[in-house]
């Protein structure tokens, strides 16, 4: 059964305040473990994602119809996806202090699902609190309860820049709330 989520409404995502260089230096030393497992982090994320919330899953025609956790894991579609979720995560972390070049990663992430592939931008808002709570799990000794609300600063942020994207790309409410 999928799990509770928000309406993921375009006006009702708030920027948080900026990382200060305490919460840069958390994240940092935090995703240099995690991104040593890039591959099977990003799965185990993105396999959770879709089995909390199935209707997340079909846009993706190769997997849209397997509910077994197992079997999405062997999905090439689902692998190449958790690839791309992990390295742009990188590119953002790498990027901390560069506000251009973050903004520029996530224009191109924000325009490629509001125009290309049609995701309800409330997915992102999803995702990052399924990055969370995965990441939580799998890493419990380096992701302590200061680390994770780090993470949850630029979680947001990502969401509200991705936001921003979906706005000037024209997404409507229309199109956000079929369900
Ligand atoms: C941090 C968040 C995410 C990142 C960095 C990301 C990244 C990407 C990239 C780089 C692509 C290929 C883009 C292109 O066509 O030029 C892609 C494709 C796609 N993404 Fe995402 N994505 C994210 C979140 C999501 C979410 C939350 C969903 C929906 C639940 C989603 C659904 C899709 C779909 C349906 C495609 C096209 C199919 C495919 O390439 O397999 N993405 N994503």
């Amino acid at each position: 059964m999928e799990r509770m989520q928000g309406d993921g409404e375009l006006d009702h995502v708030e920027r948080p305040s900026p990382l200060t260089d305490k919460e840069k230096v958390m994240i940092q030393d935090s995703w240099a473990v995690v991104f040593q497992s890039c591959d099977d982090a990003g799965v185990a994320i993105l396999v959770r994602l879709f089995v909390s919330f199935p209707s997340s899953k079909q846009l993706f025609k190769d997997f849209k119809d397997i509910e077994e956790p197992e079997e999405m894991q062997r999905s090439i579609q689902l692998r190449k996806h958790a690839h791309r979720v992990m390295t742009t995560i990188n590119t953002l972390v790498e990027n901390l202090d560069d506000a251009d070049a973050m903004a520029s990663a996530l224009k191109s992430v924000g325009r490629a699902h509001a125009l290309r592939h049609k995701v309800d931008p409330k997915y992102f808002k999803i995702l990052s609190g399924v990055i969370l709570e995965v990441l939580g799990e799998a890493f419990t000794e380096i992701i302590t309860a200061e680390v994770a609300s780090a993470w949850t600063k630029l979680l947001a942020n990502m969401c509200c820049a991705v936001a921003a994207v979906y706005e000037e790309a024209g997404w409507t409410k229309l199109s956000s709330s079929a369900e």
